[in-house]
Parts: structure tokens; sequence; C-alpha cells
């Protein structure tokens, strides 16, 4: 498969080692999950070449935190523009490895480098504090220091995004930064490391290490001493396994992982303004983002007129290849996660759940999954205790504001949560009652590098983007001078 890229040479398939492009010895192939064709061969590294991305990463990041804030700032934004500048590139990389549509994936460029420009905003604003002593001859100082090596390991559903996300805030305050992108889009990360590198970040700063055994990789990151924090973004699973894996060193952590997202519709809400939101929150990326809506609650007044609706959404979504214009529905990522999506409607359907549209593979085979409405889904059916990462939207009606909210804040994990409602009373009440890091009021579109994203419960640890977000990659340091 050849892209059609202005600047080719954003095709790279060697990984960024230490300053250096290494080919390896092996490699592993990237595949179109629209077609399946080969999209690349990419090196595929291991151990040493993570250890040596790791001691270079510690050389420059001295240097790196001895700047100015300012310079940092500059070559940041210098970073964003050319990302910005190269967006049309760097979006048919990704929808090449990803699937996505290419709309989306430039909007993924776009909210990328948009995490950048906050960060290295944020830079200059990083204050420590002076505080009133506590004897005569006593002055106190807080200093905010970067923490130092960074290591991120990132999943394929967002694979510009999420390198994003925590290599600004890391560059930033001062640290250096090792990332390990998922086997199924490393090029995407690969791309955006040729235009670190011609935005002047120095070598060895930062490495994009890129290979096959993401356990050995990963068990590397959280066990070499010279890294002082993991940031990962991935399921719940794969969480617990790092945390265990970083508590030798006591590793500062950053965790965003599973959801299972409410999404709450009151029968005082604006139902064309609901359906246009849960459209969003269900079929983003072809419900493959971690903040989509799993689960659909209807008030039962409104449960017919909302079904209506949002069924005839559903079904004007075209699903297609996401380079061919109007598609708004791709490929999901592999076959593992088709069979999911087609088992936990199988399973719904068995246990009573109504099919309202779609329901099944679509025609097009492959990783291609109709987008569904299900209606009459009930507690007790896997659709609603597990995150289905695909798009299927299973409505559950309920009576009363107390018997949501109990069970919208029914499960282990804790990431967005959205309703739609108009009284101003229960938006109060509902938006304080949901269990949730983050919660939509009458929108399906809350991510933004301004806002904290994060989750509470299983859903991870820390927040992403907003003024709190470089305090991750910090350590205080108190000074008590005597004088
Ligand atoms: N909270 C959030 O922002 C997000 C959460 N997620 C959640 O992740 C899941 C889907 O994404 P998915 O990528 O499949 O998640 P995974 O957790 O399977 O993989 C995420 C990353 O972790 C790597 N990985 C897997 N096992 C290990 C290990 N033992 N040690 C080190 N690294 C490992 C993977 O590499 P490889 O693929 O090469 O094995 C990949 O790069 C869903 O639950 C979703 O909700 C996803 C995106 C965002
Ligand atoms: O990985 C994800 O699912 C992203 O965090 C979703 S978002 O930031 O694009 O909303």
């Amino acid at each position: 498969m050849t892209l059609a890229l202005r600047d080719p040479v954003l095709l790279e398939t060697r990984a960024f080692v230490a300053g250096r492009w290494q080919a390896g010895t092996t490699t592993f192939d990237v595949r179109n999950p629209a077609t399946g064709d080969l999209v690349a061969r990419v090196a595929d590294l291991g151990v040493d070449a993570m250890r040596e991305a790791i001691d270079a990463a510690a050389l420059a990041q001295k240097d790196w935190a001895a700047r100015t804030a300012k310079e940092r700032c500059t070559v940041l934004l210098g970073w964003q523009a050319l990302m910005l500048e190269k967006a049309d590139d760097l979006a048919e990389i990704l929808t090449a490895e990803m699937g996505k549509p290419l709309a989306e994936a430039r909007a993924e460029i776009v909210y990328g480098a948009s995490f950048i420009q906050w960060f290295a905003e944020e830079a200059r604003r990083v204050y420590g504090d002076v505080v009133p002593g506590h004897q005569r001859d006593k002055r106190i100082l807080v200093l905010k220091q970067p923490i130092g090596v960074v290591g991120a390991i990132t999943p394929w559903n967002f694979p510009n995004a999420m390198i994003a996300r925590k290599v600004a805030p890391a560059l930033a305050a001062g640290c250096a930064f090792v990332g390990r992108p998922a086997r199924e889009t490393p090029l995407s990360a690969l791309a955006m490391a040729v235009l670190a590198e011609r935005a002047g970040l120095p070598p060895g700063l930062l490495s994009i290490v890129t290979g096959t055994d993401s356990k050995a990789l990963g068990l590397e990151l959280c066990t070499n001493p010279k890294v002082r924090k993991l940031t990962f973004t991935g399921s719940t699973e794969v969480g617990r396994i790092l945390m265990r894996q970083c508590a030798h060193d006591i590793k500062k952590l950053s965790l965003e992982l599973g959801g299972n997202a409410p999404f709450i519709v009151f029968d005082d809400a604006d139902l064309d303004a609901a359906v246009e939101g849960a459209i969003i929150a269900k079929y983003r990326n072809s419900g493959q983002t971690c903040v989509c809506a799993n689960r659909i609650y209807v008030q039962q007044g409104v449960m017919e007129a909302f079904t209506d609706k949002i069924a005839a959404a559903t079904a004007r979504l075209e699903v297609g290849n996401g380079r061919d214009p109007g598609v708004a529905i791709g490929p999901l990522i592999d076959g593992a996660a088709v069979e999911k999506v087609e088992a936990h409607v199988e399973d719904a359907v068995r246990l009573g759940a109504r099919v309202i549209v779609g329901g099944s593979r679509s025609a097009l085979g492959g990783n291609y999954f109709q987008p569904t409405v299900l209606a009459g889904v009930e507690r007790g059916m896997r659709i609603l205790e597990e995150e289905t990462f695909g798009p299927v939207a299973p409505l559950v009606a309920f009576e009363s504001e107390d018997e949501v909210i109990a069970m919208a804040n029914d499960t282990e994990f804790g990431l967005a949560s959205y309703f739609y409602a108009r009284d101003l009373g229960r938006v109060w009440r509902v938006a304080e009652a949901l269990e949730f890091g983050m919660v939509g009021v009458n929108t399906g579109l809350i991510s933004t590098a301004e806002a904290p994203f994060g989750g509470i419960k299983s859903s991870g640890l820390g927040r992403e983007g907003s003024r709190h977000g470089i305090d991750d990659y910090l350590e205080l340091k108190y000074v008590c001078m005597s004088v």
C-alpha cells in the first residue's frame, strides 16, 4: 500500500532511539484495518534499545531542564507548528494504520497539537511558593522541579493524541521522554518524532522505541531506576500490571484506563440535542474511545421518541474505508475487537434485547461492524457490565432520577459520564452525584486540552491537560532556609 504523502519522509519505519534512527535486524508488519493491506514494516526492537533510549534520555534531560522555560516553550511551539503544517500527511498515516475516518484523523492531529501548544505555554507558569516562615529566622521556599525521565506506553486508538497528551507536559516541565507505541499503530508516533527532530529537540530527549514485545519493553520502563515516572493509556487490566511492576521503585504513575460511560437522557431534555450528543459520544472513532457512551439510559416518558430519533440518525451513518469521503464508521482495529462487539450484541439479544438498527457484522466483511441500536437492554447483560469498544448503543429505560444515578454509578469505572436535562436543580444534583472524573452536561464531546481529562476508581490516576496536567511531571521541593 503506498500512501500519497506530500512529505514522504514522514512515513518513517525505523525507531528513534537516543537521537538515532535505528532499523534493527527484524521488523513487524503494520496493516490497514480497513483492507488488511501492508502499510509498512517497522523496526522490531527489544530491551537493549529501550535501555539505550533511557540512558540517553537521562543525559539529555539535564541540559533540557537547565534551559529556560521560554526556550523549552519556543521549541515546543515550533514542533506544534510543524504538526499542523503536516496535518494532512499525518492524518493519512493515522488512518492507514488505525482505520478511523480521515476527517477524525485530521481532527486528532489538531487535538494532539493543541496539547503541545497548551503545555508549551504552561511551561512558563510553573510557579513555586515563598511561604511566611514558621520562625523569625526561617524562610520557606517551595520549588517545582522536573521529575526526570518519563516512560510512556500508548494505545492504538489515538496514536497521535495519546503520545502528544503525555510528551507535551513532560517536555514542558523539563523532563525527557521515552515512548513505546502500540504495535498496531507505531507510524504516527514515528512521524511525530521526525517532526520533533526538525523542530530542534535535542538528541536523546525524545525516543520512540517500536517493538512487538510489549511485555519486555514495558517491564524495562517499569523497572529501570532511571525512569522516574510511567504514564500509560490503555486497559485497566494492563494498568494494574504496570502499577505492580512500578511498585519496587515507587515510580510516579499516570494511568488513563478503561471506562464504562453512562449517557442519561431525562424527560426534560432537548431530545434532538440529546440524539446529536449521543451519536458523537457513541460512534466517535467507531466507538473505540475510552470515553464513549457505553450505556444509554432514557427516562421512560421519552424512550419511544428518543429510540425513533437515535435509530434514524444511526441508520444514516455510512460504514466504510476511513479514506472514503462521507464514511462515519470505519473498521474496528482487528478481528478480536469485532468478535467482542458481536458477542456483546448476541448476549444482549439472547437475554431479551431487541435490535432496532444494525445488529451484526457489516456486509463489507473484514473488521466492519454495523452501527447498532439495541432496545430493552437490562442489567445482567454483558454490554452494560463491560466496555464494548465498538459501535453499539444499548438503550436502558429508567423511571426516577435516584434510580438512574444508582445504575450509572454501579460500575468499577469512573472516567466519563454524560446527561441531558434542562432543569437547573436536576443538572446540579446529577452532576454532583455522578461518580466519574468527567461529566458532560448537554454535550457528548468533552475532551479538550484546557480541561483535566481522567478518571477515578478503576479508570486510573492523574489528569492530562488543563493547568493540573503538568503537575504530574513535577516534584515539589521544600527548602527551609535559616537566615
Ligand atoms: N482512559 C483512556 O484514555 C483510554 C483507555 N483505553 C482502554 O484500553 C482498552 C483498549 O485499548 P488497548 O490498546 O487494547 O489496551 P491495552 O491495554 O491492551 O494496550 C495498551 C498498550 O499497552 C501495551 N501493553 C499490553 N500489555 C502490556 C504489558 N503487559 N506490559 C506493557 N505494555 C503492555 C499494548 O501494546 P501491544 O498492543 O503492542 O501489546 C499497547 O501499547 C480499552 O479498555 C480502553 O478503554 C484505551 C485508550 C484510552
Ligand atoms: O484514548 C481515548 O479514548 C481518548 O482519551 C479519547 S479522547 O481524549 O479523544 O476523548
